[in-house]
């Protein structure tokens, strides 16, 4: 744990250092400790292709992904890195063999997380097309998913899970996340699989919740779609309880599927 949160710390202090520009190798190598070669390669490729101006601070480091903040074409953006070598595949293996759009894939650990990534790509686009706030998508190379910065300024938004709401901002919130989830399951027919507080961002100003980290999401035909959905239900009701809203799991669940039934 004491090493764990001192490379952390390391990867911090090092990528706040390290500023890539096009063509700048020798920048890069030092950093291969921090990014195996694959990854750099990959970075490198983003940034010849000009989606990435320059690299800057670590924004999270997660179970299976780190995400930075990067300047790209005059804006900021997030980058989400899955890692290569210490990814979890075997748990985003499951997501992906039940998913038609995947059933060619190579087995393979590298391939696996690149399919993943590009999966979160799609994902988040069929989310956009239909409407919901979520990171636009920009690119997705390798295990790097370049998509829109959600934040103000340098820094991202907060997410859900710490902010503190009146009773009144909650049921309104609450309300377009359910919204959210219908236009997901009905138009962009994708449950998301992980939904909580932890994965939606809001902006404190215009209350807009956005919904990210969407690798996971599944297409309606996955096995587990319906089981996933009833599990992000939970999530939320168990989360906005302590507004005093109190939804009906079962009502819930039928408003959300309730216009795909009737296709
Ligand atoms: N587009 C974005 N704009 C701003 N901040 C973001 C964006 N995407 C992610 N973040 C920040 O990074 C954090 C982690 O992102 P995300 O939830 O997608 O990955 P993760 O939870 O680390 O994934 P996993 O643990 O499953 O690998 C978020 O909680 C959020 O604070
Ligand atoms: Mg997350």
């Amino acid at each position: 744990m004491e090493k764990e949160s001192k490379d952390i710390r390391k990867l911090d202090t090092d990528v706040d250092k390290m500023r890539i520009r096009r063509k700048d190798s020798e920048h890069l190598k030092v950093k291969e400790n921090v990014f195996d070669e694959a990854t750099l390669k990959a970075l490198y490729d983003l940034a010849r292709k000009g989606v990435i101006e320059s690299l800057g601070g670590s924004i999270s480091t997660g179970k299976e992904a780190n995400v930075f903040l990067a300047e790209g074409k005059d804006k900021n953006i997030a980058l989400k890195i899955y890692r290569i070598s210490s990814s979890t595949f075997n748990s985003m293996d499951e997501y992906i063999r039940g998913d038609p759009r995947f059933s060619n894939i190579r087995h393979k650990k590298k391939d696996i997380i690149f399919a993943w990534t590009k999966k979160e790509y799609r994902n988040l686009m069929r989310a956009r097309e239909c409407g919901i706030a979520a990171p636009r998508p920009i690119d997705t190379h390798k295990n790097i998913l370049a998509m829109e910065f959600i934040g103000e300024g340098d820094k991202p938004y907060p997410l859900l899970k710490e902010v503190k709401l009146s009773e009144q901002s909650a049921q309104t919130i609450f309300g377009t996340i359910i919204h959210y989830l219908e236009l997901l399951y009905s138009e962009a027919k994708l449950v998301h699989g992980d939904l909580s507080e932890y994965n939606i961002l809001l902006d404190p100003s215009t209350l807009e919740p956005y919904l990210i980290d969407m690798g996971q999401s599944v297409t309606l035909e996955h096995p587990s779609a319906n089981d996933f959905l009833k599990r992000d239900i939970r999530n939320l009701a168990r989360h906005f309880k302590k507004y005093g809203i109190q939804p009906d799991e079962e009502e819930l669940l039928r408003i959300i599927t309730e216009k795909q039934r009737d296709k």
